[in-house]
């Protein structure tokens, strides 16, 4: 199998950076039912602006790799240690090659491996088949939309629906709920694979697989054909929408899974895909180990030329940092901003480090980006970066608002939202929240027009603070200095609109 290496890499690098045809489709609808000129439709742009640019750059879409999960079928006979040392070279490689982001962090000690090598990983699962060829699938599912997996043990009281049975009606609200406990920040609109059965870990097992499925497949079972799309016509009822700035587009699949359970236990497990959905699979000649065929292929190919929104935002803000309190207290929830100048990435290993440590330069005045970037170092030394997205915030929470007036930080960036103490911090000292698109890593390293320093690289590349110069480089506030935020109203009227399906519809 001489060419199973080279297939591998290049199974790593299509997933890591050319969306599947299948969910193309699925965002082209959404862009479609989004309203022109609102915040949610101006994110949709920069997302498929972004889905274009990672094709067009051979880059990753989302700088998150996630935990790659290889699923593969061979036939009897062939040697599946061969195939797995040819996985673990070929995402070196590829880690080296910078599709893929350095992401194997020991659990204990944090260090960074560097090469997306480590204990269990990258998690590969074989399985035997009485067909002449290799299936290898794999799917690159980041670490914010896997943070909003939600498990369920029936019964069970849900907020907004209340009392869930242990029958399809009471499957049915679990999957509701957790499309709303996911919010955006799982970098909505996102795709479901429920598992209903099961016990905790084949329950979660059987919602994963389902994310292989073809999103606009129909199920073979009419009961959850039926559950399948009325989630899906729900859910984007709720008004979460793109990144949960309000809106119409939440859910773009629901692809639902069932399995025997024992007596004592009814599980529901979901996994929560963002929308930088990027699972693809090959089928290989086991003898040469080149690729016979790619899946996800029917159909057309959508490219996302020339998106750029018709409806400029009203009015932009032009931020450069030092930025000074009487700045920040002008801005509202609401506000587009455009950023030139300095930033500083900084994330949950940086955040800890700034509670009892001195910052390694001065912050006062200054913008902190949650961000954990795809580096590349070349010849000469200097770093570039290869994808640049923003992640989660609410992780920060603990931190976020101590660090700001420990350090005079003026401004976070990141996605998602944080929570009340942070926005009582923004109103006491005068800072600002900005929500950066989820997943657009490729629109926002084009932002970056430099690397002026890094410094504490001995917690990783995606944890380090990178000193970068941006240009550009747009956000929109949703928390203010004045005790706004959008996340909290966004929650709050999705919560009644939630209880709204509280009735039962199935029996
Ligand atoms: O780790 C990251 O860069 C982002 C993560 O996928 C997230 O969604 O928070
Ligand atoms: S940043 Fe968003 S798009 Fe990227 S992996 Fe995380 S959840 Fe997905």
């Amino acid at each position: 199998m001489e060419q199973l290496e080279k297939s591998i890499y290049d199974l790593i690098t299509e997933t890591s950076t050319n969306l599947p045809k299948d969910v193309r489709r699925a965002i082209k609808k959404a862009k479609a039912a989004e309203n022109a000129g609102t915040r949610a439709a101006m994110s949709l742009d920069t997302i498929t602006n972004n889905i274009q640019m990672a094709d067009d750059n051979v880059s990753p879409i989302c700088q998150d790799t996630g935990l790659p999960t290889f699923k593969i079928k061979t036939p009897i006979g062939v040697n599946q240690l061969e195939i797995k040392a040819a996985i673990k070279r070929a995402i070196a490689t590829a880690t080296k090659d910078a599709k893929l982001r350095p992401n194997a962090v020991d659990s204990l000690t944090g260090a960074n491996s560097g090469d997306n090598l480590g204990d269990g990983l990258p998690v590969v699962k074989f399985e035997q088949w009485e067909k002449d060829y290799i299936e290898m699938k794999l799917i690159l599912k980041g670490g914010g939309c896997e943070n909003k997996n939600i498990q369920y043990s029936l019964p069970t009281e849900l907020e907004g629906l209340g009392r869930a049975g242990r029958d399809l009606d009471g499957i049915r609200k679990c999957i509701l709920h957790s499309v709303y406990q996911a919010q955006g920040q799982g970098c909505s609109a996102g795709f479901i694979g429920v598992g209903i059965g099961g016990d905790r870990s084949s329950g979660y097992d059987l919602a994963k697989e389902q994310l292989f499925r073809h999103v606009e497949d129909t199920n073979p079972n009419p009961d959850l054909a039926k559950l399948e799309q009325y989630i899906v016509e729900k859910a984007n009822t709720l008004g979460i929408g793109t990144m949960g700035f309000g809106g119409e587009a939440t859910l773009l699949g629901c692809k639902v899974g069932v399995m025997h359970r024992i007596p004592a236990s009814f599980y529901v497990s979901v996994a929560y895909n963002c929308w930088a959905y990027r699972r693809m699979a090959i089928n290989i000649n086991p003898t040469t180990g080149e690729i016979i065929d790619w899946h996800y292929q029917d159909g057309e190919k959508i490219e996302f030329k020339d998106q750029s929104s018709e409806e400029a935002p009203k009015k932009i803000v032009e931020l450069q940092a030092p930025i000074t309190e009487e700045q920040i207290r002008e801005l509202q929830v609401g506000d587009v901003v455009s950023i030139t100048g300095r930033m500083y990435t900084g994330r949950d290993a940086i955040h800890h480090h700034l509670m009892s440590h001195d910052a390694p330069v001065d912050l006062n005045g200054q913008i902190i980006y949650h961000c954990g970037p795809v580096m590349q170092k070349d010849d000469a030394g200097d770093w570039h970066v290869r994808a640049a997205g923003p992640t989660t915030s609410i992780r920060e929470e603990p931190y976020q608002g101590d660090i700001m007036k420990k350090f005079g930080i003026r401004a976070v960036i990141g996605k998602g939202g944080m929570g009340p103490k942070t926005l009582a911090a923004l109103s006491e000292h005068g800072g600002v929240y900005l929500n950066a698109i989820g997943g657009a890593a490729q629109y926002y390293a084009d932002c970056i027009k430099g690397v002026d320093g890094v410094d504490l690289m001995e917690f990783g590349i995606p944890e380090a603070m990178w000193h970068l110069r941006v240009e550009k480089f747009t956000a929109v506030v949703t928390m203010d200095s004045h005790g706004n935020s959008l996340h909290a109203d966004v929650d709050k009227s999705s919560l009644e609109k939630l209880s709204a399906y509280k009735e039962k519809v199935f029996s």
